[in-house]
């Protein structure tokens, strides 16, 4: 072997340092796999089973990402990578089904199933967005993937309350022009942890009348509205600083308060990481 092909050229280097890299990476996520098993030991022994998701602690863990990331790989890269550990964790402390909306459109489900909750967990489609609701609310701990419209063809969300299947988290979580996996939608189950913090939550407001044109400006987002023979059905988000009867009374102001108004989950709120998240509501389809 001559000597000069002996010497590292600077691509060696390069590549050499990448598998450094990799062999550091690799032993760190050992560790952290080896932990999420500790946790799901630690929980059995304090009397828990099956799966408990703690989407305030996700969310947490997806904000430092945010914060400390830098350089040219596309921030969606990581996000969907934490994600993926996030999910590996997941099914490390046992077994749960993903229930999709089969009634959205199919790509955008899978797109945003497996972004999300990465390639080892499981998913079933379901005939609807109420068919989703049903199967999570009889399973102990499995999730549901529910499409977000303006106006949706069922009031799906009346199944829901927080002794049953409840909103436990809104995507994209993520807020940012151009990105994958960017169909909206909740997140519904029935094994969110007790003592979860929440910033946002969500609610089951119906008017016999027509829905209040002005709600955005009370703070008050429609999500999504159902309207029938008998009224309107609106899944509102509203921040959790909020009581119920200052909701009560933005409603007033803004118009009539609600026949119903029924807490059926909550999330933290998305990061807007262009802070020009498109909050625009058709209040023009709502009214008209
Ligand atoms: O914090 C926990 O309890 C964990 O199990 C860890 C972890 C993670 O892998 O980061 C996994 C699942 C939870 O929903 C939240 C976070």
């Amino acid at each position: 072997m001559s000597l000069s092909s002996d010497r590292e050229t600077p691509l060696d280097g390069l590549r050499r340092r990448i598998d450094e890299l990799d062999a550091e990476l690799h032993k760190c996520l050992i560790e952290r796999a080896q932990i999420s098993v500790g946790i799901a030991a630690a929980r059995l022994a304090g009397g828990a089973t099956g799966v408990s998701f703690q989407p305030d602690h996700e969310a947490e863990v997806i904000r430092n990402v945010v914060e400390r990331h830098e350089g040219s790989l596309p921030l969606t890269t990581v996000e969907h990578l934490w994600r993926e550990l996030i999910s590996a964790s997941l099914t490390l402390q046992g077994e749960f089904t993903l229930h999709l909306d089969g009634s959205a459109d199919l790509l955008g489900m899978l797109d945003l199933a497996r972004f999300y909750f990465g390639f080892s967990s499981d998913l079933l489609p379901g005939a609807d967005a109420a068919d989703v609701v049903g199967s999570v609310a009889a399973s102990e701990c499995d999730l549901g993937l529910i499409a977000l419209e303006d106006r949706a063809e069922l009031p799906w969300w009346r199944g829901l309350s927080t002794d049953g299947a409840e909103v436990i988290a809104r995507l994209p979580f993520l807020v940012l022009d151009d990105r994958p996996a960017d169909m909206p939608a909740l997140v519904i189950s029935r094994a969110v942890a007790e003592n979860v913090q929440r910033d946002t939550l969500v609610y089951d407001a119906r008017w016999s009348g027509a829905l209040p044109g002005d709600l955005m400006s009370e703070g008050l987002e429609v999500v999504s509205f159902h309207r029938s023979a008998s009224g309107v059905d609106a899944l509102l988000a509203v921040s959790a600083d909020m009581s119920e009867d200052e909701i009560f009374a933005a409603c007033a102001e803004a118009g009539a308060e609600p026949d119903v108004l029924r807490m059926i989950g909550g999330y933290s709120a998305p990061i807007d990481v262009e802070g020009d998240a498109d909050e625009d509501f058709d209040t023009a389809l709502a009214e008209g």
